[in-house]
């Protein structure tokens, strides 16, 4: 029997990258007896020429995901944090530009928000002179979240949010749908909407920081512009709303290319209460958890490419 000798096929080390995920940090800026908190958690991401630490070990160009974890918690102190998006593409840079080994970087921000606890009446207006402002409650809002990547030479900035819950309790319908012989919904003349929003932004900033847009700003329009469409409009479907929260966005700030949204239609089904001899008239709801439509597009503006990645759970 011949023996065939087969070439060793070769092993190809792939994509990859590195670094320290999940750095809690918490930075308190002291103005007098007025403190200021942000509260981050970031995770560090990066590549570069790092095939010889998979294949033989040498770790000759492997900054320390520690290394990459005390940055983060060095530059909070000597530079602070302004925004998220600020702090996020000070440590990308700092990473690509003084490593020459490290050729991308992305860095990902979930940011938690904190208020005020007023201690008094006046402590809910400007603060007094001796009003003590360092009691902080963590608010139950949605999770602001942004993700940096630079390569040395483009920046990309995509920022937004999760877990943002909203609910209209009418001028919401669904009806004129394809129905085959599995079709049982009831048509829809005046129901609840409701959904949990997850959004994410891609800003058109190419990297020039005099024209950076002002994040903080920036997010709180943005945020505002998503909640005023989804109040605002009078709802044939979810799809419907969708589309006109990211158009809302791209038709009022200049500074955002691209919008995509991931919306679970959190059902809210009428009781029947007939059993009990009572009715319901768009009264008394179900609210059920699962299984959920789950409704997902993308908004551009006019010419410009989708660049956020189809599941969101990506990025
Ligand atoms: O807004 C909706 N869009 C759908 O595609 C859909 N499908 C469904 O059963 N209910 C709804 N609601």
């Amino acid at each position: 029997m011949a023996v065939h000798s087969q070439p060793a096929r070769p092993v190809m080390l792939g994509q990859n990258q590195y670094g320290k995920a999940e750095n809690r940090v918490v930075r308190v800026t002291r103005d007098g007896a007025t403190h200021h908190i942000k509260d981050l958690n970031v995770s560090v991401s990066l590549s570069g020429d790092m095939d010889e630490v998979h294949y033989s070990g040498s770790n000759a160009t492997v900054l320390p995901t520690d290394t990459t974890k005390n940055t983060v918690f060095a530059f909070a102190k000597e530079y602070g944090i302004d925004s998220a998006e600020q702090f996020a593409i000070h440590l990308a840079r700092h990473f690509v530009t003084s490593q020459e080994s490290i050729h991308r970087a992305r860095i990902r921000v979930e940011e938690y928000t904190w208020d005020r606890i007023a201690t008094s009446e006046a402590a809910a207006g400007p603060a007094g002179p001796d009003e003590p402002r360092h009691s902080f409650v963590r608010s139950g809002r949605e999770t602001r979240l942004t993700q940096i990547t630079y390569d040395g030479s483009s920046w990309e900035v995509v920022s937004g949010l999760k877990d943002l819950v909203v609910m209209n309790t009418t001028d919401s319908e669904f009806w004129g749908y394809v129905k085959d012989r599995y079709t049982t919904l009831p048509e829809a003349r005046d129901r609840i909407l409701a959904t949990q929003v997850s959004g994410r932004w891609r800003f058109n900033w190419t990297g020039d920081e005099q024209k950076a847009p002002d994040w903080e700003e920036s997010y709180e329009q943005t945020r505002t512009h998503l909640l005023r469409a989804f109040a605002e409009t009078y709802s044939l479907s979810l799809q419907q709303t969708l589309y006109r929260m990211g158009a809302r966005i791209i038709d009022h700030r200049a500074e955002i290319d691209e919008v995509r949204f991931s919306l679970p239609n959190k059902h809210h089904f009428l009781v029947d209460l007939e059993p009990f001899g009572l009715t319901n008239d768009n009264e008394v709801y179900f609210a059920a958890d699962r299984p959920y439509g789950l409704i997902e597009a993308t908004v551009l503006r006019d010419g410009c490419e989708a660049r956020i990645p189809v599941d969101l759970s990506n990025l």
